[in-house]
């Protein structure tokens, strides 16, 4: 995903408008060369430092946005948290969950039907019935969040919203999302702390300058990124650099041993001798197990059928 954006030239010019004129558009590589391929019932954290591309890949993912090149693939629309653009300050949170699901394309029925449990999940008690202008950050995302999950979503995706909320919520937010998940819906959670990343989700992708680092276990991923993050906080910017090229280096070879078990015949580079190996298998009949599995059966005598009668 490329930006295109104007950029002023600060060297020294002697007028103003020479400094004014001297603008010229530079191109943002903000994702670049991300593959992945999420499942269904799959918890997915993006993680990642300032700038790394987290929110530009959720924003492509959820078709927000169109990407410069490349395809995004779904077998439902992505639900993005982020109904606010829907929401007005001045009308109380009630009127706000009415107005969320009707933006969201709900019928005026469904969105009867998902008004109570979208206010149990607020957990607002009678803030409710307030202006949202009066809530905390934290008050509002969480009727966000309440409101996108009350949509029931198949594909979720969640930007740091659940940062702000308290423990509670953390707690009640989670069980929203598991009982998504065991639906067979899948969740993708930005966040900075690798630690909720950590307890949250079952794999992590980790980015750096737009591009995926590591992907795979969640608190595998996490860890490694802390430890990153930390040297970098310590000021030990040669470890850090250095534990980033090693996690590149392990995430590039993941990606490379996934790609073999995928890759297109027609594309490939000649195989190696052990990869020959794995070409040589013969084509096989459909359902050779099916085969077995009726031959077995019709031998097989149980115990109870040798019994004497
Ligand atoms: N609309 C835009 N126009 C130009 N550049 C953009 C735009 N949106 C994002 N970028 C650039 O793309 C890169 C990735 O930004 P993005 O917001 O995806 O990062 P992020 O990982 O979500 O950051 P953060 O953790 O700070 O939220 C950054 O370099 C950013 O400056």
């Amino acid at each position: 995903m490329r930006y295109q954006t104007p950029r002023t030239d600060r060297t020294p010019s002697k007028t103003l408008r020479g400094r004014l004129t001297r603008r010229q558009m530079v191109s943002v590589a903000a994702v670049r060369g991300v593959s992945f391929t999420a499942r269904s019932g799959e918890f997915i954290g993006i993680i990642g430092r300032n700038g790394s591309g987290k929110s530009t890949l959720l924003r492509v993912l959820a078709g927000l946005e169109a990407p410069t090149s490349g395809t995004v693939l779904t077998s439902a629309k992505p639900m993005l948290l982020g109904v606010s653009a829907a929401l007005i300050p001045d009308l109380t949170g009630a009127q706000n969950i009415t107005l969320g699901g009707l933006a969201m394309g709900l019928s005026p029925g469904q969105v009867e039907e998902m008004f109570e449990p979208v206010v149990e999940l607020s957990a607002l008690g009678d803030a409710i019935d307030l202006p949202m202008r009066t809530y905390s950050s934290g008050m509002a995302a969480r009727l966000k969040f309440a409101i996108s999950l009350g949509a029931d979503p198949s594909i979720l995706m969640i930007d740091e919203a659940l940062s702000t909320g308290d423990a509670t919520f953390a707690e009640r937010s989670k069980r929203a999302m598991d009982d998504m998940l065991a639906r067979a819906g899948t969740v993708f959670l930005v966040n900075h702390a690798a630690q909720t990343i950590e307890n949250m989700c079952s794999r992590a992708i980790w980015m750096e300058r737009g591009r995926i680092v590591l992907d795979g276990d969640a608190v595998e991923v996490a860890r490694k990124y802390r430890w990153f993050a930390h040297n970098l906080a310590q000021g030990d910017e040669e470890k850090a650099a250095s534990l980033l090229h090693d996690a590149m280096e392990e995430g590039a070879e993941e990606r490379r041993l996934t790609e073999l078990q995928f890759e297109d015949p027609a594309t490939q580079d000649p195989p190696s001798q052990g990869r020959r190996r794995w070409r040589e298998i013969p084509e096989l009949e459909p359902d050779p197990f099916m085969r077995v599995f009726a031959r077995d059966s019709e031998e097989k005598t149980f115990p109870s059928d040798r019994a004497p009668r």
